[in-house]
């Protein structure tokens, strides 16, 4: 199972958390973890195993849409930061909307994320 991991500069903290604390589930259930570029290098150095795609602003969110138009990645994990701004807006629309055609699971908090990984 593919799960794209994405998180906003105000959330990587949490992301990173997140994946600490599921750290036994991804192993156990042989997740592949894909992502976004400065997310992908931040689990990287909790000591995560990822595809690293772009950086969100240069097309890593594009990136993982076509993935996710494509029918390979099975579940986005993307805490978004409600309160930033971000010049790269219809790209993250974009995933969010293409998550929403193909029925693709996606958590956009971390309370979210935790009701779908305990459902693997
Ligand atoms: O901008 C992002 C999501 O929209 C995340 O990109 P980075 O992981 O490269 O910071």
């Amino acid at each position: 199972m593919e799960i794209a991991i994405i998180a906003h500069d105000g959330k990587k903290t949490e992301m990173v958390q997140f994946l600490m604390d599921f750290k036994a589930v991804l192993q156990a259930k042989k997740i592949t973890l894909i992502s976004t570029g400065t997310t992908g290098k931040n689990a990287e150095k909790a000591g995560f195993k990822v595809e690293k795609f772009l950086s969100g602003p240069f097309g890593g969110d594009a990136q993982i849409a076509a993935r996710v138009a494509e029918g390979k990645t099975d579940m986005v994990f993307f805490f978004r930061d409600p309160l930033g701004m971000h010049p790269h807006e219809p790209d993250i629309a974009m995933l969010m909307r293409l998550c929403d055609v193909h029925d693709v699971p996606l958590a956009t908090n971390p309370a979210t994320a935790e009701l779908l990984i305990k459902s693997i």
